[in-house]
């Protein structure tokens, strides 16, 4: 069972900011839990479509409730030209989680949400379109191709493996997808969602609350690591050598992405699900490198540092083995955690009081006034 951590000092770690009815992270059963669902559970039998439902209706779906709701995100997946024509014009080496915070922001100025009754909608075209919005620009840009956004896959990982890759996924592949859509929906008070949650309550709408979310997660610390953590296994040939470079970098008291979190103190609950994803994947690409790499790192760090992967690490590899390039790890993150954070906007919404805490002055005191020309 993941223990709650003992939380206190810098970074707000410990404070209580807000109430919410989403999600428990670190409390009970196997630590994390969408309004009272255990996060094994969810990703054993539900559909992230499902979940998606669950954080912003409230409840699951009955099977007419899916069908309609799917069918609605299905409905509402082509991509404006006014979208596309500002994808295609934003350069190759562009970082992908830039282009997903312009896509969404450009989406705003286009189908701006005038009144609260309209976020249902705007949600579920943002769900909707984000699978469209990275991979048209990641084709234009790459490939020079004006991909068709609509595809015949219902599901939302799925629909994004048929656009990146041209063909529809292998059922492992969007089985896979399905369940790292799920784990990476939500998780209470992290970082991006916080950021959403402090936009919303200013009263701003649904689209500023989810591009300013989206820089936060880009960060290396938060859905960034997913990414770092590919850099470092693939510098591995061996498990021997993963071992001797990760020695060596906790002696220089690197920073080893992937591991560690905020609230977890023993293990992330996502880590178990999603290894065993990886480890079916590396089965399938006869891999006899990056998971027992990976493997290998995880043994490390928890024998020296006692430190634990948390969701990202193994990801890195599961994204890997279905062909995904490195540079869209973040932005299925994106993805999978507008649900969340839309759902928490919501809430904030529902009780709302502007969030402005208050800071420990530690500046100088009676600063007396220089005039422009007598200053130093
Ligand atoms: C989906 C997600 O967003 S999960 C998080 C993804 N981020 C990463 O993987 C980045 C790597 N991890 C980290 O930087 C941190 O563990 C964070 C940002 C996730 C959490 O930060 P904190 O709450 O400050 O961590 P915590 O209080 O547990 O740190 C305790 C000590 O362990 C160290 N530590 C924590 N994580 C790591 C790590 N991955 N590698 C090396 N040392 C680490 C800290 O530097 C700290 O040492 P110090 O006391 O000498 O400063
Ligand atoms: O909760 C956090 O601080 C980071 C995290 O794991 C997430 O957002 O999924």
């Amino acid at each position: 069972m993941a223990e709650a951590k003992k939380l206190g000092g810098a970074g707000l770690r410990g404070q209580v900011a807000g109430v919410t009815s989403l999600c428990t992270v670190g409390q009970s059963g196997a630590g994390l839990t969408y309004r009272g669902y255990d996060i094994s559970d969810l990703a054993d039998h539900a559909q992230f479509e499902e979940v998606a439902y669950l954080l912003l209706r409230g409840k699951l779906p009955n099977r007419q409730e899916l069908e309609d709701y799917k069918k609605k995100l299905v409905s509402m997946r082509e991509l404006p030209y006014a979208v596309k024509s500002v994808l295609e014009h934003i350069p190759k080496d562009a970082h992908p989680m830039d282009v997903m915070r312009t896509g969404c922001s450009m989406l705003g100025n286009l189908e701006t949400e005038t009144d609260f009754s309209q976020q249902d909608d705007k949600i579920d075209r943002m769900l909707a379109l984000f699978p469209a919005i990275i991979t048209y620009w990641y084709r234009f840009a790459h490939e020079g191709v004006r991909i068709d956004t609509a595809s015949d896959v219902d599901s939302i990982g799925g629909h994004f493996l048929e656009l990146l890759h041209g063909k529809k996924p292998s059922e492992l592949h969007e089985r896979v997808m399905n369940v790292s859509l799920i784990l990476y929906a939500e998780h209470e008070f992290n970082a991006s969602t916080f950021t959403a949650r402090v936009c919303a309550s200013t009263l701003s709408d649904i689209h500023s609350c989810v591009t300013g979310a989206i820089g936060t997660l880009r960060g290396p610390l938060h859905g960034g690591a997913n990414e770092a953590a590919m850099a470092l296994i693939q510098k591995f040939q061996t498990p021997d050598e993963a071992e001797k470079g990760l020695l060596g970098m906790l002696e220089r008291k690197e920073k080893i992405m992937g591991f560690g979190h905020a609230i977890y103190r023993e293990s992330d609950p996502r880590n178990a699900i999603i290894k065993k994803w990886s480890e079916e994947l590396a089965k399938e690409v006869g891999d006899t490198v990056l998971y027992p790499v990976s493997v290998r790192c995880e043994e490390v760090m928890w024998r020296e540092k006692k430190l634990f992967c948390n969701a990202d690490f193994f990801h890195a590899s599961a994204y890997h083995f279905m062909g995904i390039p490195t540079e869209l790890f973040t932005p299925i993150f994106v993805m999978s955690r507008v649900s969340g954070w839309t759902a928490h906007v919501k809430e904030q919404r529902e009780n709302n009081r502007i969030i402005r805490p208050s800071a420990d002055y530690d500046g100088p005191a009676d600063s007396k006034w220089v005039p422009i020309d007598e200053r130093p």
